[in-house]
Parts: structure tokens; C-alpha cells; sequence
């Protein structure tokens, strides 16, 4: 059987981590595993519990470590034979330990995007809440102005997405983030990426991934 692969990609909100995260899993056959998504959709409505955690995910806030672990390692344990991707996850430097005693990750990516960018992206974002579905007016409108292309409900734009929250949130996010891609650097799996167009970076991620698929391949092939 193939070696399986494992690997993350880390980068600031709007840095294009769901966009090229799909490409990766489209081209590749990598489950895709999004710590938004299943934070979205694991977290009942009606709740007290539930009411704390929608606020933190709509202020972009950091949602504690024990509720991510807790939603994200058991979808990992169901994709044991899979290959996978993890976007979002690990965010902070106590979720990438406890990944880390479970997995050997092959490979993380990281994406830097200057501010001028993630802040124009983020101001042009908009959302399916129900899904996590994303477009941008520019990048990848809905086929419908204002509506989802599946289901035709209405799209919306987070309050933490315009320019006044961004600044904070991506503060907090670099602060975090950094013990997190110093492991990831010592491990020697941290390949980072810088630009401004996701268009002009996937190239690049994309012959990594095939270089590394390729190599991972051969070696299972001359395992005895
Ligand atoms: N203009 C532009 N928008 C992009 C590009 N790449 C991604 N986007 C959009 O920027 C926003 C953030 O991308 P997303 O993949 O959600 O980033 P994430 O928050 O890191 O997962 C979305 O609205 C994307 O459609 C790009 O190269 N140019
Ligand atoms: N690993 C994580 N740790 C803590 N909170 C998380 C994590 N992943 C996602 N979240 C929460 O879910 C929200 C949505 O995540 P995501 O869809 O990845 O959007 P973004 O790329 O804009 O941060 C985040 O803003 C945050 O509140």
C-alpha cells in the first residue's frame, strides 16, 4: 500500500489557505480537512456553550484549543487510511503538539501575504454562512450577485472581515502562529510561500506536491 501523506497549510485569514486547499485536494486526491468548516458545523446553535463559541468564530477570535482538538482529531481518527490535508488546524502552538504526538506531518505550507492584500481580499469577501462556501466579487463571484451558487441563499460579510477588525486579527494571528512555524521549520517540513496572487503561488505549491507525492511513491514502491 502507498505511504500515506499528511500535511497543513498555515496562513493568515484571507491568505488563500481554502482556495488553494481545495486545488490541493482536487489535483491530488488529498481529504481536505478545514477546522473552519467543522467548527461551523460542529457547533450546536442552541447552546450556551454553543452561543460563545459562533461569537469567536464570527470575531475571527481564536476558538479555545480543547474545542478544536476536540472537533478536529476525532474527523482525523475516521480518515486513518486517508491521505489529508489540514487547513486552519493547527493554529496555535498547543494544538500543533497534540497533533504532533499523533501525526508525523510530511509537509506544512505556509502562506505570506502583505496586509495590503489580505486586507483588500477580506473587504471583498462574502460568505454562505451555512456552508463556509467563499467568493470574492472579484476572484470568484457567485454565478448569482448576492447568492449562493448551490443552494441560492443569501451571502454575507463577516463585521470581523472589514479593515478596523483585520488589524487585530492578524496581530493575534502572527503572534500565534510563529512558535507554530518554528516547529515546523526545526521538523524541516515548512516550505513558505510569498505573493500577492494565489494564481502565481499555485504553480509553485503545486510542483512541490507533485515532487513529493512522486518521491513519497517510489520510496513505498522500494520498501521490501
Ligand atoms: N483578488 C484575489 N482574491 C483572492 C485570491 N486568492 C484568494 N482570493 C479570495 O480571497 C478571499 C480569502 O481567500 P480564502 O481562500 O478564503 O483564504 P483563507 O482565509 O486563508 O482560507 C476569498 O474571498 C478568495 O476568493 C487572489 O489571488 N486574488
Ligand atoms: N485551529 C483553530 N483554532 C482556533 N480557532 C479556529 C481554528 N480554526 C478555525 N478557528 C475559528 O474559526 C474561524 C473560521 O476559520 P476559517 O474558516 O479557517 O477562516 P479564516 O481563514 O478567516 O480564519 C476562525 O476565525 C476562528 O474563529
Amino acid at each position: 500500500m502507498a505511504k500515506l501523506f499528511r500535511a497543513a497549510i498555515l496562513g493568515p485569514p484571507g491568505s488563500g489557505k481554502g482556495t488553494i486547499s481545495k486545488r490541493i485536494a482536487q489535483s491530488f486526491g488529498l481529504q481536505y480537512v478545514s477546522s473552519g468548516d467543522y467548527l461551523r458545523a460542529g457547533i450546536p446553535a442552541n447552546t450556551e456553550a454553543g452561543v460563545q463559541m459562533k461569537t469567536y468564530i464570527e470575531r475571527g477570535l481564536s476558538v479555545p484549543d480543547h474545542v478544536v482538538t476536540g472537533l478536529v482529531l476525532p474527523k482525523l481518527e475516521q480518515l486513518s487510511s486517508h491521505s489529508w490535508l489540514l487547513d486552519g488546524f493547527p493554529r496555535t502552538l498547543a494544538q500543533a503538539l497534540v497533533l504532533n504526538n499523533l501525526y508525523q506531518l510530511d509537509l506544512v505550507i505556509s502562506l505570506n501575504i502583505p496586509y495590503e492584500t489580505l486586507k483588500d481580499r477580506l473587504s471583498d469577501r462574502w460568505i454562505h454562512p451555512a456552508s463556509g462556501r467563499v467568493y470574492n466579487m472579484s476572484f470568484n463571484p457567485p454565478r448569482v450577485q448576492g447568492k449562493d451558487d448551490i443552494t441560492g441563499e443569501p451571502l454575507i460579510q463577516h463585521d470581523d472581515d472589514k479593515p478596523e477588525a483585520l488589524m487585530s486579527r492578524l496581530r493575534q494571528y502572527k503572534e500565534v502562529a510563529k512558535p507554530v512555524i518554528d516547529l515546523y521549520k526545526t521538523q524541516g517540513i515548512l516550505h513558505s510561500f510569498s505573493g500577492t496572487e494565489t494564481n502565481k503561488i499555485w504553480p509553485y505549491i503545486n510542483s512541490l506536491l507533485s515532487t513529493k507525492l512522486n518521491r513519497q511513491l517510489s520510496d513505498a514502491h522500494q520498501t521490501p
